[in-house]
């Protein structure tokens, strides 16, 4: 068996040109969405991915804000400019890019943003929400992997899901909203304290695999016919991309997203979803 792709550049393509689509009728009532985003350092890849963000703004019609603060910030110059985005008109969402340096308490910051301007569904409140089934922002890598699965459509209903990583982006909230009444699954949460981690992995039907330890997931660990989706960034000796799905996989899974080009993508896509949806919600309430 060779995998068909979960092919995520092309979705994330598709998503943003029906949300051009949205923002141009939200501008034509007077709106215009604005995201704002919080680099903290110079992590080259953090830098990459909010210049991303951007430029994906841009695609659709909506405006940027940046903020930028050194790595030496402190805990009080990081929550300054989180409460100017706060009262920031032009700035309808924004997101905190992650991982903050070293030494900040990245819930306290968090706690600190808007959460009618959440982006991201990291907030306490957006997360408390999704543990409510009311509806708020999403998380985005959760909420894309679940869009990539629907497009390409792989069934979700009924289906076990065993998830790789326990980390707030991913592991922990993709199981909230996996087993929502719309999704239907059932899910088993893995880490690094848990048995017979090769076991669990043969009996999923969806794998999802977010640990960052390269090739962690090796083809005698899944069942045939399983959807596996590589969430997993490590980087080799000459900066590539090294997932958590060893390529071996693809020869017994059904379907595969590659990585690059399977998650990334929809994450930066439904980013802009939560920002339209935001600026749809806030335009008919005002
Ligand atoms: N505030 C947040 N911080 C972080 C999040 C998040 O959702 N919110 N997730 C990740 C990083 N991330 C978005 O911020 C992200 C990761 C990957 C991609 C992407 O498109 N990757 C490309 C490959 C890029 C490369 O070559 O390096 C791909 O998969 O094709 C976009 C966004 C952690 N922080």
């Amino acid at each position: 068996m060779t995998a068909q792709i979960l092919d995520g550049k092309a979705t994330a393509a598709a998503i943003k040109s029906e949300l051009s689509a949205r923002v141009a009728a939200l501008k034509a009532r007077g709106v215009t969405p604005g995201l704002g985003t919080l680099l903290v350092g110079d992590d080259p890849g953090s830098r990459w991915y909010v210049n991303g963000k951007h430029k994906d703004c841009a695609e659709v019609g909506i405006a940027s804000i940046q903020r930028e603060l050194p790595a030496t910030a402190s805990q009080e110059d990081i929550e300054a400019v989180v409460r100017e985005l706060n009262a920031n008109p032009e700035c309808t969402g924004y997101i905190v890019q992650l991982p903050l340096p070293k030494g900040i308490d990245t819930n306290r910051v968090l706690e600190l943003m808007d959460p009618l301007k959440d982006a991201d569904g990291l907030h306490p409140t957006s997360l408390g929400r999704l543990v409510l089934n009311e509806p708020g922002p999403l998380p985005c890598t959760p909420y894309g992997i679940v869009e990539l699965l629907r497009h390409h459509g792989v069934e979700i209903n009924g289906a076990h899901v065993v998830v790789l990583g326990r980390g707030i982006t991913v592991g922990r909230s993709i199981g909230l909203l996996l087993t929502r009444k719309s999704e239907n699954a059932t899910v088993t949460l893995c880490h690094t304290g848990t048995r017979d981690l090769s076991g669990l992995l043969r009996q999923a039907d969806i794998v999802v695999a977010a640990a960052g330890v390269p090739h962690l997931v090796k083809p005698e660990d899944v069942k045939p016919g399983a959807a596996v989706l590589d969430v997993g960034v490590s980087r080799d000796e000459q900066g590539k991309i090294v997932g958590d799905v060893h390529p071996g996989v693809a020869e017994v899974a059904a379907w595969i997203s590659p990585n690059p080009g399977g998650v990334g993508p929809m994450t930066r896509a439904q980013l802009l979803v939560n920002v339209v949806e935001a600026a749809e919600r806030a335009g008919s309430a005002g």
